[in-house]
């Protein structure tokens, strides 16, 4: 420990200090790796981001929801070879529970509706924004926190659920001047793999991993691709038939190869006519190659993409109608979406859209001379309760020092406390932009 005494040698005299420090290194006072801390103004721009997030959702008239980051780790078991289950940041609890931090918020919304069952009534539209882990190795350095904000409507089978999905979406770009020449969504169904893959007798149970395997297209080498499709046991043939398919470009080519009678040619106009009447036509287009890396979608797909192909999906979503049935549940059909807070900020970023937010103080209160504090706060106090914002001096400063704080405040104006006006009940105001000074009565002050 440093003594009073080694501050120069004043003196010389030795006065212990108040607080010893001899039994603790300094703490790390970073975040835990791949973690963040938000100050203010961080905080500021997220809030103004969840905030237009849930100001959609509520547009949408759906109903915001809840669940603990903490959930019992087969939640998220699925046997499909998903990222997201290599990455579980999943451990066990003093109670040997097998628990994990959610990488996800739809296993946690599903297990609701289940808990919830007869009691409410479908359709289901709830909302959530939520904090979502993933366990990654040091070495990729990347996060392993993120937001996500999750639309889902549950309890309806038809097109017009991921149709509304979609122009919420858009809602939600358009406020925060996003356009269509900024974004697209790429929108298909995997009813084409599952359609493709009964007529070469792929057994139902490989449809997850299949999609799992197929949502890598862009990520490897067709090669590779080709071989963890093998290792899955279809054959050659059937592979090369997946991939012609995947890489159609129309829907007309792709009922050629299909036949008019599947599902998925009728989901997919029946979607894009739908486009139509939401007035967002010119955000989507059909794109055979989306599967998205979640096992449990069974039907339409989307995913929100940046035009100049600079940053990964912003978005993504769409049908999972066998999710509830596979935790036990009835056959409900749902679909919902996903989108992380990261990927939106590198974009309004490139795009010069990102919000410059200050701190915003109507008032900052002070009182002139010592014996003033008491009054100051009463004059704090009544501003306050009028909802006005104060920031009021606790302690006796120097004006110098209150125009300072004032500045980096960004306050409207100064109250200050003189013991004179006191004593007619008056404070006098500076308005800080205008320079205009003048007495006012408490009373008379809003
Ligand atoms: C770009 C980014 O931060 N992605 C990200 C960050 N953290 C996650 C955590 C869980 C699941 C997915 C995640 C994804």
């Amino acid at each position: 420990t440093k003594l009073n005494g080694g501050g120069g040698g004043r003196s010389g005299s030795i006065v212990a200090p108040l607080v010893v420090n001899e039994d603790f290194q300094r703490i790390d006072v970073n975040p835990p790796k791949g973690t963040r801390d938000f100050p203010p103004e961080d905080m500021r721009l997220r809030n103004w981001l969840f905030n237009h997030f849930k100001e959609v959702s509520r547009l949408f008239g759906y109903e915001e929801v809840d669940f603990p980051v903490l959930e019992t780790e087969a939640l998220f078991i699925r046997k499909a070879g998903e990222e997201i289950r290599d990455q579980l940041y999943c451990f066990e609890d003093r109670g040997n529970r097998r628990v994990a931090l959610r990488p996800e918020l739809t296993p946690s919304l599903a297990r609701l509706v289940i808990q919830k069952g007869k009691s409410v009534s479908l359709p289901l539209k709830w909302f959530a924004v939520g904090q979502c882990w993933r366990y990654e190795r040091m070495t990729r350095g990347r996060r392993r926190e993120h937001y996500q904000w999750n639309m889902d409507i549950i309890g309806v089978p038809q097109v017009t659920a991921e149709a509304e999905l979609i122009s919420s979406i858009v809602t939600f770009f358009k406020r925060i001047g996003i356009t269509a020449s900024d974004v697209g969504f790429k929108v298909s169904s995997r009813k084409v793999l599952q359609e493709m893959l009964r007529k070469y007798g792929v057994p139902e149970n490989l449809f997850g991993r299949v999609c799992v395997i197929i949502d890598k297209i862009e990520k490897i080498p067709v090669d590779e691709l080709k071989k963890e499709l093998g290792s899955t046991g279809i054959s050659e043939d059937a592979i090369e038939q997946l991939l012609l398919v995947l890489s159609v470009k129309s829907l007309d080519d792709l009922e050629e190869i299909l036949g008019g009678a599947g599902e998925a040619i009728a989901d997919l106009k029946q979607l894009f006519s739908l486009a139509e009447k939401f007035g967002y036509s010119e955000w989507i287009q059909f794109d055979a190659s989306v599967v998205r890396g979640l096992a449990y979608y069974t039907g339409i797909v989307f995913e929100g993409f940046d035009r100049k192909g600079k940053l990964r999906a912003i978005c993504g979503g769409g049908r999972y109608d066998r999710l509830l049935s596979t935790y036990g549940g009835d056959d409900i059909p749902a679909c919902g979406f996903g989108f992380g807070d990261a990927v939106i900020v590198e974009l309004l970023k490139e795009k010069d859209l990102l919000p410059e937010l200050g701190q915003e103080i109507e008032n900052i209160v002070c009182a002139l001379d010592k014996d003033l504090q008491g009054a100051a706060a009463t004059v704090a106090t009544a501003l306050r309760s009028k909802g006005q914002t104060v920031d009021l001096v606790l302690e006796y400063k120097p004006l110098k020092w209150v125009f300072k704080r004032a500045d980096r405040v960004n306050a409207r104006r100064l109250v200050l406390v003189g013991k004179k006006e006191w004593e007619d009940g008056s404070v006098s105001v500076k308005v800080l932009s205008s320079g205009e000074q003048f007495q006012v009565k408490l009373n008379d002050l809003e």
